[in-house]
């Protein structure tokens, strides 16, 4: 069985009591932080900065998983390097030299992810993938939380699942939108692996329930996944 790793996104946390929420999701299973960064021109909406990053490092053992939604990504990698950040994630859309900027971010001993919006497609990266550790898929249009997960992508999650499984690939496939424990099946069915969810983890009463409850739903959308060959 693939092992589901579910990434809690703090844009949903509660700016006041980060550290608390970041403590609750830690305490509740999930393995990841996801850390949304936006720069209000690739996307039209302001985040985080590195500052929140490094403050988080000294409280959290979690995986550091960093959504780049910046037009000049390039630019700032050292300093999310340098921040604290374990994974560092930019999109194919807005970074000029994918290549040159996944080397970047190996040279500094972290993980490289190339994230895609909904409607770009697979074939965009697959001259990278040989420098890619994960491929984040949005499945909502990038820049808020709390948005419907949009449907269409799944066919494009199968699509890289299977190109990644036929070239034997050690590559995570992330998803990043609009997912619930309702839905969370839908994408880890279609080849999924690395779970994000702001809304409906810290908006739920329970956050350790909600984790427990989603990872439980991941993982039966992997059997069913195994049980169709998907
Ligand atoms: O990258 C993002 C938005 O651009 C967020 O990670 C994403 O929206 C998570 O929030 P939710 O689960 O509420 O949709
Ligand atoms: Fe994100």
């Amino acid at each position: 069985m693939s092992k589901i790793i579910i990434s809690p996104s703090i844009l949903s946390a509660d700016p006041a009591n980060l550290e608390r929420d970041v403590r609750l999701v830690e305490e509740a299973g999930a393995e990841y932080l996801h850390i949304d960064i936006m720069d209000g021109h690739f996307v039209p909406n302001l985040s985080y900065s590195a500052n929140v990053i490094r403050a988080l490092r000294k409280k959290s053992n979690l995986i550091f998983d960093v959504h780049l939604m910046l037009q000049d990504a390039d630019k700032f990698i050292d300093e999310f390097a340098e921040a604290g950040s374990d994974i560092i994630t930019v999109h194919q859309e807005a970074v000029p030299n994918l290549k040159e900027t996944l080397k970047n971010i190996h040279s500094f001993g972290k993980k490289a992810g190339v994230s895609l919006k909904p409607g770009t497609p697979v074939d965009m990266i697959l001259n990278v993938l040989d420098l890619t550790d994960v491929v984040l898929l949005m499945t909502v249009e990038p820049g808020f939380g709390g948005q419907s997960y949009l449907h269409q992508v799944d066919k494009k999650i199968s699509e890289l699942y299977k190109i990644i499984n036929n070239q034997n690939l050690n590559i995570g496939i992330e998803v990043d939108g609009g997912i619930t424990e309702e839905n969370v099946n839908r994408p880890v069915r279609a080849g999924a692996n690395i779970i994000v969810s702001g809304s409906a983890i810290f908006n739920s009463n329970n956050i350790k329930d909600t984790i427990n409850k989603m990872r439980k739903k991941a993982e039966q959308g992997v059997q069913e996944r195994e049980i169709n060959n998907f």
